[in-house]
């Protein structure tokens, strides 16, 4: 053998013992033992959420509960031949024993919108159902992580942090507000404006997830687009009103649950990966955060690791356009964080929400 092919040889086997190590280590983190719990599974997102989340080869166990109905979800989902053992829990009584040893809990409980309703009309039923469900996985699993949909976020992640502080098992790192939906529908809204590849389009999607309070940065997209004031106004107002185009088309029947399910697997899935220990795994959610001076819960790009938040990346450098709907939503978000604060710290309502019948 030559030199030069002694030095191909040499570069080559070190490149395929990459890779070995590469699928090696995306073999075990895909095998580790992640239990999973959703509470809320037997509703419009927690149904379809649920099968994804067998169909994850990243949970080894799933746990359903609900106040009513779960049993049969369980039972449904648990025919699905991929790894996740099933269990479904229904009724307060057996919350307790859902929760226990979970690594993650996502909660999509709750009420959601009507026509002509806005997200913070769901508070008065949402708060007491976050603030109960959260009392309950300070218990039982207070080092989970914890990702929360039920509406309105902007509040719902505010009081399950005050209720963790109030159990002191706080751990800021480990709560995320799931705002995956909005980065999902500026992705497809630009893809379709711009005749490119839905999945290969990302940008970052800021603020919170309410109307205003929701700022897609289509200045940092991927790839680069270029954008008229006009198209950049319809696009933007298009993704901070896409749940009310769900709730309208609706009419009456409730807001998004298939899209919801996908995004909130999507984030899942991140989740699990950064408690697995893989690299560089970045999504955008609503966490504390300290990115905008005056604003103690922000959603933007966070780097997910083995026990939780990793870091909270910088937002980068925004657009005038962008700026300006960044300031724009100042007062509504730093009203909704204190609205939420205010409900557990004044004693909360501690409703457990009503039965549903199905
Ligand atoms: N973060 C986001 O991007 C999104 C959030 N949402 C929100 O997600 C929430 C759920 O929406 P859907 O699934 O469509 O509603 P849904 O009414 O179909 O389902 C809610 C489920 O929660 C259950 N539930 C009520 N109280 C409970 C309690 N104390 N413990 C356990 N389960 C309880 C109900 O029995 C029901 O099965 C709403 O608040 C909605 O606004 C919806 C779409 C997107
Ligand atoms: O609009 C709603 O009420 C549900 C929601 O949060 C969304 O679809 O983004």
């Amino acid at each position: 053998m030559n030199f030069r092919a002694a030095g191909i040889f040499r570069a080559t086997a070190m490149e395929a013992s990459k890779l070995v190590l590469r699928r090696a280590f995306a073999r075990s983190a895909s095998s580790a033992k992640r239990r999973v719990v959703i509470l809320g599974a037997n509703g419009g997102i927690g149904q379809p959420l649920s099968l994804l989340m067998k169909l994850s080869p990243l949970v080894s166990d799933l746990g359903l509960y609900d106040i009513v109905g779960t049993p049969g979800v369980a039972a449904d989902v648990s025919h699905v031949n991929s790894r996740a053992q099933v269990a479904g829990f229904a009724g307060e009584e057996n919350l307790g024993k859902c929760l226990k040893d979970a690594d993650l809990v996502i909660i999509p409980a709750g009420v959601p919108r009507k026509p002509g309703m806005d997200r913070d009309d769901l508070f008065n039923v949402n708060a007491g159902i976050v603030q109960t469900l959260c009392t309950a996985v300070a218990k039982n699993c207070p080092k989970a992580l914890v990702n929360i949909i039920s509406n309105p976020v902007n509040s719902t992640v505010p009081i399950a942090a005050e209720v963790f502080k109030k159990s002191g098992t706080y751990d800021p790192n480990r709560l995320f507000g799931v705002t995956t939906l909005d980065v999902v529908r500026a992705r497809t809204f630009l893809a379709s404006a711009k005749k490119l590849n839905p999945s290969e389009v990302d940008l970052p999607v800021i603020g919170g997830h309410a109307g205003a309070t929701i700022l897609p940065l289509f200045s940092q997209a991927s790839p680069k687009v270029s954008l008229s004031t006009k198209e950049l106004d319809a696009l933007t107002k298009r993704t901070q009103d896409g749940g009310t185009e769900v709730v309208k088309a609706k009419a009456g029947k409730g807001s998004a649950t298939l899209s919801m399910a996908y995004a909130g697997a999507l984030f899942a899935e991140a989740c699990l990966k950064g408690l697995n220990g893989v690299n560089n795994v970045i999504e955008c959610t609503y966490v504390e955060s300290s990115v905008v001076p005056g604003l103690s819960f922000f959603s933007s790009k966070v780097r997910l690791g083995k026990e939780g938040v990793d870091e909270i990346l910088e937002l980068g450098s925004l657009s005038d356009y962008e700026q300006k709907g960044l300031e724009a939503m100042k007062d509504e978000l730093k009203k909704s964080i204190e609205k939420g604060r205010k409900f557990v710290q004044s004693g909360g309502g501690g409703g457990g929400g009503k039965k549903k019948k199905k």
